[in-house]
C-alpha cells in the first residue's frame, strides 16, 4: 500500500506552514520588542546591531524556556496519543491535532496586528507539541505501508517537503510581516480542511472500545510503557544515537537563522538561499539516492553516511567565513538527510514487529519510542538556543555548531562499533527476534521471520515487571497469535529429533517455483540396513498401540537406539511455510512412487507402522503420523517411530552421520515405557493436549497431564525464565540475569521436567551467550561447563553440540566456526506448527 493522495497534500501542506511559521516567527517577535522595527535589517534606517542582539539573545532565550516545558508535556502525552489512536483511529486525533496547530498562528496574527504580548504566542506554540503530529505521521505511515517501502516512502516525503523549503522562503521573500502571517493562518486553515477528508488508517480497530472514563485511565497508564522500552540496551544503543542525531540536527536548525542573523545580519528573506540550497539538496539526494542506496545497503551504512555528512555541514555552518561561501557548501547538506529515513524506518518497523508479538499495539509501542524521541527533538533545540544565547553574548556564536559537529561524530564513532566483536554474535544468537542486527538490517525475510516469533515484548514486559524475579508470581500473559509456520520452522533444529510430518518440506518446495512436481524429492538414503538397539524391545502396549520399552534398568546418557531413516525427505524446512501450497493427494502420489522404489521388506515396514489419520491406512497418513524431523529434512524409521510420547520424556533423540540417536535423560528401570515430547515442553497442559489430539488424534495421560495447575505453573515460569534469557542480551546486567535466570530455571526443570539434561544444556547454553555478551569470561566457562556435561548426557559426547559447548568451556569460542556451531545449537526442537500441519491435512 501507499500514501493516499490527500494524505500526502496533509503531510505537505502542514509541513509548508511550519516551514512558514519558523521563518517569520522570528522577525515578528524581534520587530514587537522593538515598537514594529525590524532593528536587524542593515538597509533599515533603524538598524541598531546592539539593540538587534540583544532581541535575537532575549528571544531565543524566551523560546527556549517555552519549548522545554512543551517538550515535557509531549514526553507525557505522546504515549496516550498513540494509545488514543489505536483505540479511536488516527483521523479523530489528526483533526485535532490540526486544529490545535492553528491556535498559535492565529496569536501570531495577534501579536503583530493586535500588539499581544509574544508571551502568549510562544506559549500557545506549547499547545502544538500536545498531541504531536509527527508522531501520527509515522503511525499514518506504519498503517498504509509494508517494511520494505519505507525507507522510500520516508525519502521520497522528504524529498517533497525540501521542494517545499524552496517555495516558503520565496514566499517569504515577497511577503512579510502581517501578510506572512495572514498566509500562514491560510495554510493551516487549509491544512485542517483537507485532513477532515481523511481516510482512517487503521486497518481495524479494537474489539473493546472502552467507555470514555476508562479509557482515559488506561491512557494514564500508557506511558508507563516508556521505562520498559528505555529497559533494553537497543533502545538505549541504536535508537539513543538516533534520538541524539536527530535532536542535534533539529536544534542546530533552530538557532541558524538567529545565527546568521547576529553574525552576517540576515533577515528570513535573506537567510532564504541557505534554505533553499539545503531543501534542493536534500531534495535531490532524497529522491535520487536514498532509494537506490536502501537497496543495496543497510539502515546502519544509510545511518553512517547521514551522520557523517550532517558532521561535516555543521563544520561549515560553524566555520565558512561568508555567507555566500556557507550557502555554497551546504549543497552537500543533502547527503547528510540520508539518514533520516533509514532511522524512521528503523524505529517503524520495530513498533510494527513489537505490535504484532504482543499485546500492546503497533501504535503504543511507536508512541512509547516517539515520547523518548520528543524529549530530545523537542529539549535539544531549547538547550542549543540558550547555549547558543550565552554563546552569543561572550563572541562564541560558533561553539553550538562545534558542539554538534562533535556529537555527531560521537555518534558516528559508536554506530560504526556495532556489531564488532563477538558480542553481536551474542546477541543475534541468543535473541534472534530482538538483535541489534536485525534491526539493523530488517530487510531480509530470514530476519523479519525470526522476528514474528514474538517472544519479544513478552519477555520485555517480564523484565520490567518487578515481580520477575519471584519464582511464585506469575507474569501477566499477553494474548499472542501463534507463531506462524514459517516462523516455526525457522526455530527446527539441525541437530535433534522430534515427531514431525516434514515430509510436507519436500512437497512444499515445488510450490516454490510453481514447476512440475520434484520427484527426487523422496529418497532412499544409502546404508538403510543400518540399526543398532540395545535393551529395548518394542511392544504392544494397552491403549497406546505398539510402544518401547526397557529390557534392563537404563543409566542417565545411555544410547538405546541408533538407525538410519527408510525413507528421507532431504531439504530445507524454510520450505515449511508453503505448506498451504501442498495437498495430502499430492503427497500420497510422492510417497508411493517412493516406496515402489523399494525392496518388499522394506515396504513391509513402512506399512507395518500406524495411521492415527483415517480407518484406511494412506502413505500420506502414516508418514503424517510417523515422520520424525532429522535434520534439515524428515524421514521415516521402523523402530524409532515406535516411540510414544510423555510430556515428561525420558529419551531424547539426536541426529548423527544420517543416523537417529536415542539416549536415557534419566535412570529407567526395567519394563518402564521410553518416550519422548512430540510437542514444545514449556506449554501449559491444554495446549499440549491440543497439539497432540489436533496432529495425532490422542489424549496424553503421562504424570504432567494429570499433576494440573501446578504443572502449568511451573511450565509457564520455565516458558517466561526461557523468553527473559532469550531477550536479556537487550538489558542491563546481563551477567547478572544469567546468574539469577539460570539456576532457576534449573530448578525448575529437576522439579517439573525430571532434570532433563537436553532442557538445561539449552538453559546453560543461554546462559553462557549472555555471560559471554556481558564480557564475563568466568561465568562464560562455568556455564559452558555445565552446558557441556548436560549435553553429553543428552546428545552423546561426539555430538556436535557437546564437542562445541566444550570448547566454549574451555575459551575457545574465537575459532573461525564458532558463528555457524553457535547458530546451529541455539535453535530449538519444535514441531512445524499446527496451523500449517492442520491447513495441510485439510488440503
Ligand atoms: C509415532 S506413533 C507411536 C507408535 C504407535 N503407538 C504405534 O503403535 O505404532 C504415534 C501414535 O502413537 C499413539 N500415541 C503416542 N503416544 C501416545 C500416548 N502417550 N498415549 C496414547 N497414544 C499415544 C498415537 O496414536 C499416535 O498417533
Amino acid at each position: 500500500m501507499q500514501l493516499s493522495a490527500t494524505q500526502t497534500t496533509v503531510v505537505l501542506l502542514h509541513n509548508l506552514s511550519q516551514i512558514l511559521s519558523g521563518l517569520i516567527a522570528l522577525d515578528i517577535i524581534v520587530a514587537a520588542m522593538n515598537n514594529g522595527e525590524d532593528v536587524c535589517n542593515e538597509s533599515s534606517e533603524v538598524y541598531d546591531l546592539a539593540a538587534c542582539e540583544s532581541s535575537v539573545s532575549h528571544a531565543t532565550r524566551a523560546n527556549a524556556g517555552f519549548q522545554f516545558f512543551g517538550g515535557i508535556m509531549s514526553v507525557l502525552t505522546i504515549p496516550m496519543v498513540g494509545d488514543a489512536a489505536d483505540r479511536f483511529g488516527r483521523k479523530p486525533l489528526f483533526v485535532l491535532a490540526l486544529v490545535l496547530a492553528e491556535v498559535p498562528s492565529l496569536l501570531l496574527l495577534c501579536v503583530s496586528c493586535l500588539n499581544l504580548s509574544i508571551y502568549a504566542f510562544l506559549a500557545a506554540s506549547i499547545v502544538d507539541q500536545v498531541v504531536p503530529m509527527p508522531t501520527l505521521f509515522s503511525l499514518w505511515i506504519n498503517d498504509c505501508t509494508a517494511q520494505n517501502d519505507r525507507v522510500k516512502i520516508y525519502a521520497r516525503l522528504s524529498a517533497f517537503q525540501s521542494m517545499e523549503g524552496i517555495v516558503v522562503p520565496l514566499a517569504a521573500k515577497l511577503l512579510s510581516g502581517k501578510t506572512a502571517v495572514l498566509l500562514l493562518v491560510a495554510l493551516r486553515l487549509a491544512t485542517l480542511l483537507t485532513g477532515c477528508f481523511l481516510t482512517e488508517s487503521l486497518p481495524q480497530r479494537s474489539p473493546d472500545r472502552l467507555g470514555m472514563s476508562e479509557s482515559w485511565a488506561a491512557f494514564a497508564t500508557h506511558w508507563r510503557n516508556l521505562p520498559k522500552v528505555c529497559a533494553f540496551k537497543a533502545t538505549r544503543s541504536i535508537f539513543l544515537l538516533g534520538f541524539v542525531a536527530t535532536g542535534t540536527g533539529a536544534a542546530t536548525q533552530s538557532i541558524l537563522l538567529p545565527f546568521c542573523k547576529a553574525r552576517f545580519g540576515l533577515t528570513s528573506s535573506t537567510f532564504a538561499p541557505l534554505l533553499t540550497v539545503e531543501t534542493v539538496s536534500n531534495g535531490f539526494v532524497q529522491l535520487l539516492i536514498t532509494p537506490r542506496l536502501a537497496r543495496c545497503c543497510s539502515l546502519r551504512c544509510l545511518f553512517a553516511v547521514g551522520l557523517s555528512v550532517g558532521g561535516l555541514n555543521l563544520l561549515n555552518l560553524a566555520l565558512a567565513p561568508s555567507f555566500r561561501l556557507m550557502t555554497g557548501l551546504a549543497s552537500i547538506a543533502g547527503f547528510g538527510s540520508v539518514g533520516t529515513p533509514a532511522f524512521q524506518t528503523l524505529t517503524a518497523n520495530f513498533a510494527d514487529q513489537a505490535g504484532q508479538a504482543s499485546s500492546l499495539q503497533s501504535g503504543a509501542v511507536l508512541s512509547a519510542l516517539q515520547g523518548i524521541q520528543s524529549l530530545f527533538l523537542v529539549l535539544m533545540p531549547p538547550v542549543y538556543q540558550m547555549i547558543f544565547s550565552v554563546c552569543l553574548s561572550s563572541g562564541y556564536a560558533q561553539a553550538p555548531f562545534l558542539l554538534a559537529a562533535l556529537s555527531q561524530l560521537i555518534c558516528l564513532m559508536i554506530l560504526l562499533r556495532f556489531k564488532a566483536s563477538h558480542t553481536g554474535l551474542a546477541i543475534r544468537s541468543c535473541a534472534p527476534g530482538a538483535s541489534l542486527a536485525l534491526y539493523l538490517k530488517p530487510d531480509t525475510p530470514k530476519q523479519r521471520d525470526i522476528l514474528s516469533v514474538g517472544a519479544v515484548p513478552n519477555a520485555m514486559a517480564a523484565l520490567a515487571s518487578p515481580g520477575f524475579r519471584t519464582r511464585a508470581g506469575s507474569f501477566p500473559r499477553p494474548a499472542r497469535e501463534p507463531p506462524s509456520a514459517r516462523a516455526s520452522a525457522l526455530r527446527l533444529s539441525s541437530g535433534s529429533l522430534c515427531q514431525s510430518s516434514l515430509l510436507a518440506a519436500a512437497v512444499g518446495r515445488r510450490g516454490v517455483s510453481g514447476r512440475a512436481p520434484r520427484r527426487r524429492a523422496i529418497f532412499q538414503p544409502e546404508g538403510q540396513e543400518e540399526a543398532w538397539q540395545s535393551f529395548i524391545a518394542v511392544e504392544e502396549l494397552e491403549g497406546k498401540g505398539f510402544g518401547v520399552v526397557a529390557t534392563r534398568r537404563l543409566r542417565r546418557g545411555e544410547l538405546v537406539l541408533r538407525e538410519r531413516p527408510l525413507l528421507g525427505v532431504p531439504g530445507s524446512f524454510e520450505a515449511v511455510d508453503l505448506l498451504n501450497r501442498t495437498s495430502l493427494g499430492q503427497l500420497e502420489e510422492d510417497l508411493q512412487a517412493a516406496l515402489r522404489q523399494l525392496s518388499a521388506e522394506l515396504r513391509r515396514s513402512f506399512w507395518a507402522l500406524s495411521d492415527c489419520h483415517g480407518d484406511t491406512k494412506t502413505a500420506a497418513g502414516v508418514a503424517l503420523t510417523n515422520a520424525l524431523h532429522l535434520g534439515e529434512g524428515g524421514g521415516i524409521l521402523p523402530i524409532s517411530a515406535r516411540f510414544n510420547h510423555s510430556c515428561v520424556p525420558n529419551i531424547q533423540g539426536t541426529w548423527a552421520d544420517g543416523c537417529a540417536e536415542w539416549r536415557v535423560l534419566r535412570e529407567v528401570e526395567e519394563g518402564e515405557e521410553l518416550c519422548f515430547s512430540y510437542v514444545e515442553p514449556y506449554q501449559p497442559q491444554q495446549e499440549r493436549q491440543r497439539t497432540l489430539e489436533q496432529l495425532f488424534r490422542f489424549r496424553c495421560n503421562c504424570p504432567a497431564c494429570r499433576a494440573g495447575e501446578s504443572s502449568d505453573l511451573r511450565r509457564l515460569q520455565l516458558k517466561d525464565l526461557l523468553e527473559a534469557l532469550q531477550l536479556a542480551a537487550l538489558a542491563e546486567e546481563v551477567g547478572q540475569l544469567a546468574r539469577d535466570l539460570v539456576p532457576q530455571m534449573l530448578e525448575l526443570i529437576d522439579e517439573e521436567l525430571a532434570g532433563s539434561p537436553a532442557l538445561k544444556s539449552k538453559a546453560l547454553h543461554l546462559g553462557f551467550l549472555l555471560a559471554l555478551e556481558a564480557e564475563e569470561e568466568d561465568l562464560a566457562a562455568s556455564m559452558a561447563g555445565q552446558a557441556w556435561q548436560n549435553a553429553v548426557l543428552a546428545y552423546g559426547p561426539e555430538s556436535d553440540r557437546a564437542k562445541m559447548l566444550e570448547m566454549c568451556a574451555e575459551g575457545d569460542y574465537h575459532s573461525a566456526d564458532f558463528e555457524d556451531a553457535l547458530e546451529m545449537q541455539t535453535s530449538d526442537v519444535a514441531l512445524a506448527s499446527p496451523e500449517a500441519l492442520q491447513s495441510w491435512l485439510d488440503g
